[in-house]
């Protein structure tokens, strides 16, 4: 890939003055125009919480199926909360028809999630197993979150400096705090399967909303799509102490396509990840890998309309109609379940 992931010192804008804080939107600008992609350090989740969160991540998805079924994903997309068992979900790119849908899923992803949210959000209430099945977890999940959602909050406000957004910016436009927060467990997998694409760990896609956090551990595996050639892909290895943030394609419609909805997926991970097993006998096994996704997307009344500094009438014309958020990710979510 021509260029890679960039690093960027958000404590500079956490922490910094009006220079540093207008240094540092440039560079999420350049970061996001070019890859789409940017790792932060210094972000403000501190590395004893994100380590904890992945212990109960572990705690929880090590609980029998039937524990966990206790808190299960409703039926269809609409109703994003609880635990979906493997096989269950299956992320697709922009395809929404009936018949596309049905052929996606017959290469299923291996992987089991949990999803929270905001504890006000009415429309998607969370849905958590019995406090004694996992005492602390929906405490400790319900304290990750608003972590998580301040940071998303900074960088908006970073993202406002960077096209110019009045005050009181993006992070307005996100005030109820819609986010998700999504536990994510591959289990152990045989090299194979993934290698020869009998079953993959997700799938190519990119992410629906504005913007996504994501933690993961470091077995690896994930790749983002080159932007300048569609169909190759390049790891986004792990980097200790840091969160990856990237547009989603509501942001990206948003920003007139300034800023990259880059397509990504997992699978294997890169040669100098660790694959255990006997070799010799060609059954090499893909360890069990952990990720935490953080998705943000804005208030649901929020008219999605090209950012006033994004368009012109001259070169730069408004390339979409207006949709809201609401009807923008209701469209999304309906093609990740069957109904
Ligand atoms: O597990 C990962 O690293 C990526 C997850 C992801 O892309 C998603 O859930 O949208
Ligand atoms: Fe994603």
């Amino acid at each position: 890939m021509e260029r890679s992931i960039p690093i960027v010192d958000f404590g500079l804008f956490l922490n910094g003055g009006k220079e540093e804080r207008e240094q540092i939107a440039r560079e999420l600008d350049d970061a996001f125009r070019s890859v789409g992609f940017v790792y932060l350090r210094n972000h403000g989740v501190s590395r004893k919480m994100v380590g904890r969160c992945f212990e109960w991540s572990k705690a929880f998805f090590d609980l029998p199926l039937k524990t966990k079924m206790l808190a299960p994903h409703p039926p269809g997309g609409s109703h994003h909360r609880g635990y979906s068992a493997p096989g269950v979900e299956k992320v697709s790119q922009h395809k929404y028809g009936v018949e596309e849908i049905k052929k996606d899923r017959e290469i299923p992803d291996y992987k089991e999630s949990f999803e929270s949210g905001n504890v006000n959000d009415s429309a998607q209430p969370n849905i958590w197993l019995p406090e004694d099945e996992l005492p602390g977890f929906k405490e400790f999940m319900e304290t990750y979150f608003t972590e998580c959602a301040e940071l998303i909050h900074r960088i908006l406000d970073a993202l406002s400096i960077a096209l110019n957004v009045p005050e009181p910016g993006l992070s307005s436009t996100h005030s109820h705090s819609l986010f998700q927060l999504r536990l994510l467990h591959y289990p152990a997998i045989d090299a194979e399967q993934l290698s020869q694409n009998k079953r993959s760990r997700i799938n190519a896609h990119s992410d629906f909303g504005t913007l996504t956090l994501l933690f993961q551990d470091n077995v690896g595996g994930l790749e983002i799509e080159d932007p300048h050639q569609p169909g190759a892909f390049c790891p986004a290895e792990p980097i200790q102490d840091t969160v990856l943030v990237n547009i989603g394609d509501l942001m990206a419609r948003w920003s007139n396509d300034r800023w990259r909805s880059t397509v990504h997926r997992v699978g294997l991970p890169g040669e100098n990840r660790q694959v255990d097993g006997d070799r010799g006998l060609g059954r090499a096994v893909v360890p069990d890998r952990y990720s935490i996704p953080v998705f943000a997307t804005a208030n649901m009344d929020t008219v999605i309309d090209a950012l006033p500094s994004c368009w012109d009438e001259e070169g730069n014309l408004k390339k979409y109609e207006p949709v809201t958020a609401w009807g923008y990710v209701q469209m999304r979510m309906a093609a990740l379940y069957d109904s």
